[in-house]
């Protein structure tokens, strides 16, 4: 293991799930954060591996386990080729690891910056959803990105050096189309079930809208050629899908600066729930809701509404420091519960 402050754990959790309890700094959302990395390579926390290896430890990490009935295993070392293993076979790449992995949702309090925070939450969001449902999605994000990174350190130069500029862009504009085509056919499927989600949790007058705006417009390689002096005398990168937006409003008016507070955290959960139901209309399999210390924090009517929206059927892992509000929920009575205090864990 050596996974964040657990040197060893073995762990077996029910097909309706487990709660995880304990005081803040124990490992509660590191267990749940080792779900996310075995099956989905991907932390919702940190993008460098190496901070997941504990700290003392071997300098590595291992995480094995059975998901969606296939045994999975990945180890990570510093400096050397990660080993993603399924069924006793190595796959040699992490796009045929994660081609037959599972589905997952995660619930965090920081939800709320889906619709407070900049793009890069909302975008995250889509990348997060685009590459569980299509398997060229994740490869071209990666693409992408670097040579957008290329490019901008062209830019960031002065040197106007067009041509090596252009052969970045050669890389970027098929990959913008495979981002933006998943984004666009998410996004429009989102927005009903966002609207639906919003109304069942706050009432019929709240309208919860939803658009996709690609920046600098859906076709990449033209939009390119108009910022093409703008990007040099700004020298950086000005269209394109890093620069994306998934527009959020409630009754016509846009969330950030003119929803209520209540109003905000209902649509952060609906967009949450709406992934969940998305994913599951895709892929055709139910995805397990990894949910981190989000019931405390709500208030007994959308706690309840959370619950209600919930798929019975769903696998569900629960992270939490309150109890209280455990005992008043029944839905939860077949998850089995763990205590997790300094590193360890115990049946509760
Ligand atoms: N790479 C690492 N090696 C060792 N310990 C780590 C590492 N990364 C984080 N930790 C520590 O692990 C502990 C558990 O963190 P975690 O976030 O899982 O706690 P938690 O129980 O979810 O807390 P909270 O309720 O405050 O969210 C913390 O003390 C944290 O500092």
């Amino acid at each position: 293991m050596d996974f964040r402050c657990f040197d060893a754990l073995g762990i077996e959790v029910p097909e309706a799930g487990a709660v995880f309890t304990g005081q803040n700094a124990q490992g509660k959302t590191s267990v749940l954060e080792a779900v996310c990395v075995l099956v989905r390579l991907h932390s919702p926390r940190t993008s460098r591996m190496q901070t997941l290896a504990r700290i003392g430890g071997h300098g590595g990490f291992g995480i094995a386990g059975e998901a969606w009935d296939m045994e999975r295993r990945i180890d990570w070392r510093p400096r050397v080729p990660t080993r993603h293993v399924v069924e006793g076979d190595e796959r040699p790449s992490q796009g045929g690891y994660l081609e037959d992995g599972g589905l997952l949702v995660w619930m965090g309090n920081d939800d709320l910056d889906l619709v407070r925070g900049g793009g890069e939450s909302r975008r995250r969001y889509l990348d997060f959803m685009g590459s569980q449902v299509a398997p060229d999605y994740r490869r071209a994000l990666a693409r992408y990105r670097r040579a957008l990174k290329a490019k901008n350190l062209l830019l960031k130069d002065g040197e106007r050096r067009r041509r090596e500029i252009e052969s970045y862009e050669a890389i970027m504009i098929p990959a913008a189309e495979v981002l933006r085509r998943v984004r666009a056919d998410l996004s429009g499927r989102l927005t009903e079930v966002v609207a639906e989600r919003q109304r069942t949790i706050a009432g019929k007058d709240e309208l919860a809208g939803m658009s996709y705006l690609p920046g600098g417009g859906m076709e990449l390689g033209p939009a390119l050629e108009q910022v093409r002096e703008k990007e040099f005398r700004q020298r950086r990168s000005l269209v394109g899908p890093h620069r994306d937006e998934l527009e959020l409003t409630v009754n016509g008016m846009p969330a950030a600066a003119y929803a209520s507070e209540g109003q905000q955290r209902t649509l952060a959960l609906a967009l949450k729930l709406a992934q969940g139901g998305v994913l599951r209309e895709r892929a055709g399999r139910e995805p397990v809701w990894l949910i981190d210390d989000v019931f405390g924090e709500l208030d007994v009517s959308r706690r309840n509404a959370l619950m209600r929206a919930l798929p019975t059927g769903a696998q569900k892992w629960i992270t939490t420091t309150y109890l209280d509000w455990l005992k008043e929920t029944p839905e939860l009575e077949g998850l089995a519960r763990f205590a997790v205090e300094g590193g360890s864990l115990r049946a509760s």
